[in-house]
């Protein structure tokens, strides 16, 4: 990952919408994200968040605008790799361990220099559980098998829809923990949430979708 130049911008919507059936979910919708940024996308329940995401993951296609990656106009080759999504559907295999799962998102989506599964499967509070069959964990261990993905891959870009969701109050720390360290390496994030949140950091960029 390269240093945090601060004035770099990573990821960037440029009147950005999306269109079901001719209608708007969102949009149009401009923000750039830089080195070390972390923001906050609000909005009430369907105002687009999801959708939104998966936009910028190239799930779903843009009906207007664009999306910039390191100023180049978005594409599903310039996305693999430089961006990782965390959704409600966190993309465990069941019958898989922590250990395999990550495993398989390293020969996927790459796997960043010096990382390594079982420091971060401590990191996210599962070890004892590395070999567990991820279908055996509680819902928050499931969570935290998802979120040790992050610490492995080697995306700039963390998109994160709802990371808080099913997790203790330990586990809201982890992820706040997972999203400094991110933005210390020179990372940049956009995360959705239902709950307030509180970064380490203070207050976060917020980026307001109106339904
Ligand atoms: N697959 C789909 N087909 C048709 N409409 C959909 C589909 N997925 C979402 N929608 C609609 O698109 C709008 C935006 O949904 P989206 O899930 O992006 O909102 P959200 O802000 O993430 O909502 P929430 O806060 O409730 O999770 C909503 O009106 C929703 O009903």
């Amino acid at each position: 990952m390269p240093s945090a130049d601060p004035s770099a911008i990573i990821l960037e919507a440029r009147g950005l919408c999306f269109l079901r059936e001719d209608e708007p979910v969102f949009g149009p919708l401009d923000f750039a994200l830089r080195a070390g940024e972390i923001a906050l996308v609000e909005g009430d329940n369907g105002s687009g968040k999801t959708t939104l995401m998966r936009v910028l993951t190239g799930m779903l296609r843009p009906g207007e605008g664009e999306v910039r990656l390191d100023g180049a106009t978005f594409s599903l080759d310039t996305m693999a790799g430089a961006v990782v999504f965390l959704g409600h559907q966190l993309g465990l295999k069941l019958d898989l361990s922590p250990r395999e799962n990550l495993r398989v998102s390293s020969g996927l989506y790459g796997q960043r220099e010096g990382a390594d599964a079982d420091l971060a499967l401590a990191e996210v509070g599962l070890s004892g559980f590395e070999d567990e069959p991820v279908r055996r964990l509680s819902a928050g261990q499931k969570k935290r098998a998802a979120l040790a993905r992050l610490l492995i891959v080697p995306a700039r870009v963390w998109l994160l829809d709802e990371p808080y969701a099913n997790l203790d109050r330990e586990g809201i720390a982890l992820v706040n923990r997972l999203l400094e360290g991110h933005a210390q390496r020179g990372g940049a994030a956009l995360v959705t949430s239902h709950g307030a949140v509180r970064f380490a950091g203070g207050e976060p960029r917020r980026i307001r979708l109106h339904a």
